[in-house]
């Protein structure tokens, strides 16, 4: 199986500490602990902390190092993103922030009839399809009690096809707000995105949407998140009316309610007299919420335990710890589209998610050599540390998006891109408000922002000038690609094609190119066929070049089934320099990864060759011997061979390891593995005979079916290749309602069938272009 699977944890708790790094500082700064005011034990401290509480203990250890008056500014500071399935209406309550927050003076819709299309949505393609492709930064200030808070904010995509935007975001982020549908629950997307968030640890504060919406009930999705998403959420707010009579929302902690008035919903009314209709369901909530609190959070217990009624303020403090401590999400409701219900998530955000130095931030020190984690300080004072973490080309050229993790980026100075060792000058600094930017001077720790003209990688480290600073931040995971197809310039290429691959390549590491000599085609791969169709789209539009696509193509994995033996020797001893190289060894089939290794007793084969045959399985990898594509769990071993003292070379020993790969490979009974997705339709009830047949007709196994009072949804998996079409058919047999979203969810066998008629393609082709 693959890493990604692998790889994500069952459990709330030690995700992030597992992809971030941690700690050490000292020394190599020329700051001494002790100028920090700070115990070494919190610095030189390799253990990584297993629960949210020993991760508080070394923060609080690290907050040692901020004098009041950054602590200060740190704690009006917010990094959120906003996730949620496709289609919850995340942009749309973007939309509604920057407008109350002042940002922007209008609110416009996403797909809205004045043509204008939501601020976050600034890609013209973005406006005409009525879909986030790329994650936007901005920012914004919210008052609230006096206190003026500022708010780094990312709107991330929710198609599946725009993941890696997700994973960059969530990589970044302090803390999320999680929007699910009233009508439709917990979806497939929120089920990625919440394992996208516990991949990063990232808490989060969950708003219920679309309550305006026949059918809505928050009570339902909360039960979801609960039972669907394993975390425990409770409402802290009820609404106020329902569907088109929504009108506000009752903070049950507080017992107060909240009207939105106004032409856009722009004043918040707060009356101390709850509607009497919702008092007992008020105080039913509040119980539930109350005894949520007190299965997460220890202090709660004790209150609860005791017969106590906790204060306002105990509960406010205990939802706040457990939020921060990824035990708990509060949940939030209302309708963005609606105007109801916006304001209470942003004081949320500032209650109950975290500033940035609550979050502790880790690194690799390699700068001696020896790999050493470190814990980033939460101070400007210390040297910089920043990922970028999001590349764009605007109109002014390539943009940087980093995140400062320690210490300040100030505009004229110079830092050091740690992949490369070069050092860069940042002669602009801007903060980004979506496709617009505002130049600053200088950006502190905790904070968000952007540089122009600077050659890096999405993920690439940066850190002060001074070369023994040497800390790497951990990048953000990548999916592996499920699709692909060929791409032929239309016209003749006079560089823009391979400047744009290059761009597109830098940008998102989830979009691959690679040449194939043999077929003489450049094929891209990516997510999914929107995914590709956008690079395709962008590719015209941003450099002019009009491209022919083959037909999207399965990402096809190579593998083998049962072990075998080879023993290949590489000869070409006629005429010129000769080349000699004997390989030995077993090929196995292994769980996940390939593996190379080697046992050679009494130096049959020297190191370098042996190096050499490592390259050579590489190689072998990358195009598999029955249909050129990548192999999957092979593992080659070899432990034995020969060398001729004239002709052996690094090359023969390459080609050797080739040439034996291919041998035992045929040998091992391979076959082709193919992607299958987890494939999720909605569709209103009446079509559900015919959808159920749709699925059963491409060979999907259906595994859950839920139906709701109009919508049924059906969980299936289904394989990629089945679903090239599906659109179309649900469309049809759905009269347009249906809607369905899909994702990688594992490799397996292709039917021997599909496997004959695959290798038959394959030979062809190969023989019609040679
Ligand atoms: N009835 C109703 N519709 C809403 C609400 N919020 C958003 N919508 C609509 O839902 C659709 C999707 O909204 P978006 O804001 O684009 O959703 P999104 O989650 O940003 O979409 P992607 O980024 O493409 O995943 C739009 O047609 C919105 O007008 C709401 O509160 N009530």
């Amino acid at each position: 199986m693959l890493k990604l699977w692998r790889s994500i944890p069952g459990t709330f708790g030690a995700a992030r500490l597992s992809q971030r790094p941690h700690i050490s500082l000292k020394g190599r700064y020329g700051l001494s602990t002790r100028q920090f005011g700070v115990s070494r034990r919190a610095f030189e401290e390799a253990s990584i902390p297993q629960t949210y509480e020993q991760e508080k203990e070394v923060l609080d250890e690290l907050n040692k190092t901020l004098d009041g008056e950054e602590s200060a500014g740190l704690s009006k500071l917010r990094n959120i993103g906003i996730s949620a399935h496709i289609d919850s209406g995340k942009t749309t309550f973007t939309e509604r922030v920057l407008y109350y927050t002042g940002r922007i003076k209008a609110i416009h819709e996403v797909r809205g009839r004045d043509n204008v299309g939501a601020k976050m949505d600034h890609m013209e393609l973005e406006r005409e399809k009525g879909i986030t492709i790329q994650s936007a930064a901005t920012y914004c200030s919210w008052d609230k009690g006096g206190e003026s808070y500022h708010f780094n904010l990312i709107d991330t995509p929710g198609h599946i096809d725009f993941t890696i935007e997700v994973e960059r975001a969530l990589r970044v982020l302090d803390g999320a707000v999680l929007v699910v549908c009233a009508v439709s629950g917990v979806q497939s997307q929120t089920v990625t995105v919440d394992r996208q968030m516990r991949r990063y640890n990232v808490p989060r504060v969950t708003f219920i949407n679309k309550l305006d919406r026949m059918g809505a009930d928050p009570f339902r999705a909360i039960q979801q998140i609960n039972q669907k998403l394993k975390t425990p959420a409770a409402a802290i707010q009820v609404p106020i009316g329902t569907e088109s009579d929504l009108q506000g929302v009752v903070n049950i902690i507080d017992r107060v309610a909240l009207y939105n008035e106004g032409e856009q919903g722009e004043k918040l009314r707060a009356d101390p007299e709850i509607p009497a209709s919702l008092k007992d369901l008020v105080e039913e909530k509040r119980a539930a919420l109350i005894e949520t609190l007190a299965d997460v959070d220890e202090e709660m217990a004790d209150i609860y335990l005791e017969g106590n009624e906790p204060t306002t303020d105990q509960i406010k403090a205990a939802i706040r710890r457990a939020t921060i401590g990824r035990k708990f999400t509060p949940v939030l409701m209302g309708s963005a589209l609606a105007n109801r219900g916006i304001q209470p998530v942003l004081d949320a955000v500032v209650d109950f998610l975290p500033q940035p130095n609550e979050v502790l931030n880790t690194g690799l020190d390699v700068s001696t050599g020896v790999e050493k984690r470190v814990n980033l300080l939460p101070t400007s004072r210390a040297p910089f540390v920043g990922l970028a973490f999001k590349l764009e080309e605007g109109k002014y050229g390539q943009l940087t998006y980093i995140r400062v993790y320690q210490g300040k980026l100030k505009k004229g100075t110079y830092m050091k891109h740690l992949n490369s060792g070069k050092k860069v000058k940042v002669s602009r600094l801007v903060r980004m408000h979506s496709n617009e930017m505002e130049d600053v001077a200088e950006v502190g720790v905790g904070e968000i922002c952007a540089t122009f003209g600077i050659d890096c990688s999405s993920g690439d480290t940066f850190v002060g000038q001074n070369s023994d600073q040497e800390i790497a931040m951990s990048s953000m995971f990548v999916p592996e690609a499920v699709i692909s197809l060929s791409l032929t310039p239309k016209t003749k290429d006079n560089g823009a094609f391979s400047k744009a691959l290059n761009r597109f390549q830098k940008e998102d590491p989830t979009f691959r190119v690679k040449y194939d000599p043999e077929l003489k085609e450049t094929i891209i791969s990516g997510m999914g066929e929107l995914h590709l169709e956008i690079y395709v789209e962008r590719m015209k539009r941003e450099y002019g070049v009009d491209c022919v696509t083959g037909k999207p193509q399965v990402a096809y994995r190579e593998a083998i089934t049962t072990p075998t033996t080879f023993d290949y020797t590489h000869k070409k001893q006629s005429g010129g320099a000769g080349q000699y190289g004997r390989v030995m060894g077993e090929m196995t089939p292994i769980e996940g990864e390939n593996k190379f290794t080697q046992h050679i007793v009494g130096g049959k084969i020297p190191e370098k060759y042996l190096l050499a045959c490592a390259k050579g399985f590489e190689d072998s990898l990358e195009k598999g011997p029955l249909i050129g594509h990548r192999v999957l769990g092979v593992q080659m071993h070899i432990n034995d061979g020969q060398t001729h003292v004239v002709d052996s070379s690094e090359l023969s020993f390459r080609t050797a390891a080739q040439g034996a790969f291919k041998q035992a490979f045929l040998n091992a009974n391979p076959v082709i593995l193919e992607p299958i997705m987890s494939v999720e339709v909605s569709a209103p009830n009446e079509f559900q005979g015919g959808v159920m047949g749709l699925i059963n007709k491409l060979g999907g196994m259906i595994l859950d079916t839920v139906n709701g009072p109009d919508e049924f949804t059906v969980t299936a998996e289904c394989s990629l290749n089945g679903m090239f079409g599906f659109s179309t058919s649900l469309r049809a047999s759905t009269q347009g309602k249906g809607e369905f979203s899909m994702e990688f969810k594992k490799y397996a066998q292709c039917a021997p069938q599909l496997q004959r008629q695959l290798i038959d393609e394959f030979t062809k082709k190969n023989q019609a272009k040679k």
